[in-house]
């Protein structure tokens, strides 16, 4: 019989060789189908932890997404992918895909879409996130074309918060010298003056036009797409505190059993934020996640929170759940 190493070498060859991943230890079957995505992603396989070298193995494919991460921009998107992932019954395209958001995609076609996925197994959910989803009119409409039940996941955060964070990012590539290159509609704001410069005008109004004081009205509410059923709210600071009461009602609201628990994560103390661990993976999400923010001007926080007091109100509304915001 082959040694478990002679195995994986044979393995690594073969592509299709989930049957005989089975016969291997599990968390050696694990890795093996981990090293056999084609953009060398993971794939997570349902059945990998249990012996049933006889039965026919299931063939992955590609699958456009039952689930999307629409945004919001710096609120755990990609903590929120990466948590989700941790579960055997999710696969997660790997980048940003930008399908429905950027017409040059969108005119692709679907094919090209199902081709940015990754493979899957039956009964198992792709999930795929790009935060610009949420800010581009567009979409919704065209989501509906691919699938008009497709589950949302729009994560969100306490909105002061998020406009640093938002800025954090921006001055993090921004230098004095070389101005980052604005796009011909929309350029982004300077983010080599202050946070507060850019938020409040000279004369002491909120800045509205600028992104970071007012992120844009949201796309899929303005599109009608009620809380419930097809789009959940997540709490995007909460889940930065304590990501497993999120990740149950995630969970449940994406039809899987409930398999993420207190054991997939511990926090780290340097990073500031909870770390990640499986059986194959452990790891904590890259340092451009959970940025030292800057200090603002606790007056300049007061006075955008009262600003955003009523579009809170009104977004409470629309989803019908109070994310208790501060209100100066
Ligand atoms: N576990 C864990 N580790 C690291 N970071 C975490 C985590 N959970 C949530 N977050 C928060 O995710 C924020 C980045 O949000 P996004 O991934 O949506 O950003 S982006 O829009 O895709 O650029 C990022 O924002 P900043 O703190 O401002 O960097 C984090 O606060």
């Amino acid at each position: 019989m082959r040694s478990l190493r002679g195995m994986r070498r044979v393995l690594l060859k073969d592509r299709c060789s989930i049957e005989a991943a089975s016969m291997a230890s599990a968390s050696e079957a694990r890795k093996i189908l981990q090293s056999q995505e084609s953009n060398s992603r993971s794939i997570n396989h349902p059945m990998a932890l249990r012996r049933r070298p006889r039965l026919k193995p299931p063939k992955p494919a590609r699958r456009l997404p039952q689930a999307l991460i629409i945004g919001v921009r710096k609120c755990g998107t990609r903590a929120l992918l990466e948590m989700l992932y941790l579960h055997p019954m999710v696969q997660k395209a790997s980048g940003e895909v930008h399908f429905f958001d950027r017409d040059e995609n969108y005119a692709l076609g679907l094919d090209w879409y199902r081709s940015k996925m990754p493979l899957s197994f039956k009964g198992q959910i792709t999930i795929e996130k790009s935060p610009s989803y949420f800010v581009t009119p567009e979409v919704p409409e065209r989501v509906r074309a691919m699938n008009a039940s497709v589950r949302l996941l729009l994560i969100v955060r306490e909105p002061v918060t998020r406009a640093i964070s938002d800025y954090t990012q921006l001055r993090s590539r921004a230098t004095p010298s070389v101005p980052a290159a604005p796009p011909a509609s929309h350029p982004p704001p300077d983010a080599t003056k202050p946070f507060e410069h850019l938020a409040i005008a000279a004369d002491g109004s909120i800045n509205a036009d600028s992104d970071l004081a007012v992120p844009r009205v949201s796309a899929p509410m303005a599109g009608g797409v009620p809380a419930g059923e097809q789009l959940l709210v997540v709490n995007g600071d909460l889940l930065i505190e304590d990501p497993v009461p999120q990740l149950r009602r995630i969970e449940k609201f994406l039809g899987l059993e409930h398999k993420i628990g207190r054991r997939n994560f511990y926090f780290n103390e340097t990073k500031g934020f909870y770390c990640l661990r499986n059986d194959t993976t452990d790891k904590c999400l890259r340092e451009t996640k959970g940025r030292k923010h800057p200090r603002v001007d606790p007056a300049v926080v007061t006075k955008l929170r009262r600003f955003f007091v009523q579009h809170n109100q009104r977004f409470y509304e629309l989803v019908g759940e109070d994310l208790g915001w501060p209100e100066d």
